[in-house]
């Protein structure tokens, strides 16, 4: 026997009951469930079903979740967001419309904030493709101040914009779902920002404003469940996009890079897997649920 050998038969003494583990843990795994169709693509626990509407839906994490659920089956996808974005975006919204000529895809613009165009979007919805059964709010903004020098305006901009904005569209939206009777599921977007302080950026509003998502995801969850409506929230970490990428954060970027156990910040696409989860059957069961996304930037 080895020095090695001898060291873990010492330091694991209860492995030496091998001999008696049940074969499950023991024998080859068991055949994959039924997660692979017939072509091997599709996966068909994690199928999307019905329409989605996705706020901020022109935005760069958006553009690439609402991509994520049609891969997955969606069949008619609406964007709300803000004109100037979707005239920015023009590309990229004509590519998704490329990418999936089967499905319906409406883009409209919709300012969050606003309570009775929040409305009228979802009725159209309901008129232009029939049922709500997915939302996912993506629309958000973030503002570095310090807090000594914060306005009024600038604090409540920001949450009326990332938590307002939420509130009213996934009021509108399980309103709709309730009427359909069919049920849905709702994803808020907070941040690892709800959960501690961001460094070496100061963004009290932003922070406020995202662990307020996290209370009102739990609170819609509960007052929802008994309409068949499931409410949950990612919480992104430092994900490389545009809102990161401005003048002046290069510092910060290396900094949030080297703070992550992994080295770096998230790339594009790296949150989808849990949107879908969400969005999916194989979500069936998981409401009232924040999902942090993170490299596991916040165990430190
Ligand atoms: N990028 C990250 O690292 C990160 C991390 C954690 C959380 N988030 C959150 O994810 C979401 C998307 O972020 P992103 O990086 O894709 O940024 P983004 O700027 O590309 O997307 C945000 C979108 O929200 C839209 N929007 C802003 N105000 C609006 C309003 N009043 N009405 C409708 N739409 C409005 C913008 O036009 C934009 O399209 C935001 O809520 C953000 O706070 C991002
Ligand atoms: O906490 C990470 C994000 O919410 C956000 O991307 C960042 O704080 C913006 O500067």
């Amino acid at each position: 026997m080895s020095d090695r050998d001898s060291l873990s038969a010492r330091q694991l003494p209860f492995m030496t009951l091998s001999d008696g583990l049940p074969s499950s843990l023991t024998g080859p795994p068991p055949p994959l469930p039924h997660y692979l169709n017939a072509e091997g693509r599709a996966l068909a626990r994690f199928a999307v079903e019905g329409n989605a509407v996705v706020t901020g839906g022109a935005g760069t994490l958006a553009l690439s979740a609402a991509r994520a659920l049609l891969e997955h089956g969606l069949a008619n996808l609406v964007i709300f967001d803000l004109q100037s974005t979707i005239r920015a975006s023009a590309d990229a919204l004509q590519a998704i419309k490329d990418d999936f000529s089967q499905s319906r895809i409406l883009i409209t613009a919709v300012d969050v904030t606003d309570a009775e165009a929040v409305d009228a979007a979802f009725t159209m919805v309901a008129g232009e493709i029939g049922t709500v059964d997915t939302l996912l709010c993506f629309a958000g903004i973030v503002g570095c101040v310090h807090a000594m020098e914060m306005t009024p305006t600038q604090w409540r901009k920001t949450l009326d914009v990332n938590t307002t904005g939420s509130f009213l569209c996934a009021q509108a939206a399980a309103k709709q779902m309730a009427k359909q009777g069919t049920g849905g599921s709702i994803m808020l977007t907070a941040s690892i920002s709800a959960h501690r302080v961001n460094f070496p950026q100061p963004q009290v509003a932003y922070n406020v404003s995202k662990a307020a998502i996290v209370a009102l995801k739990s609170s819609l969850a509960a007052e929802w469940a008994n309409h068949g409506i499931r409410v949950n929230s990612l919480s992104p970490g430092y994900m490389d996009t545009v809102l990161n990428a401005g003048e002046g954060l290069e510092e910060a970027r290396r900094s949030w890079s080297n703070r992550n156990p992994m080295g770096r910040m998230g790339s594009l696409g790296e949150l989808d897997g849990v949107v879908v989860l969400l969005c999916s059957r194989a979500g069936s069961y998981i409401t009232g649920a924040d999902f942090v996304v993170d490299g596991g930037a916040t165990v430190f």
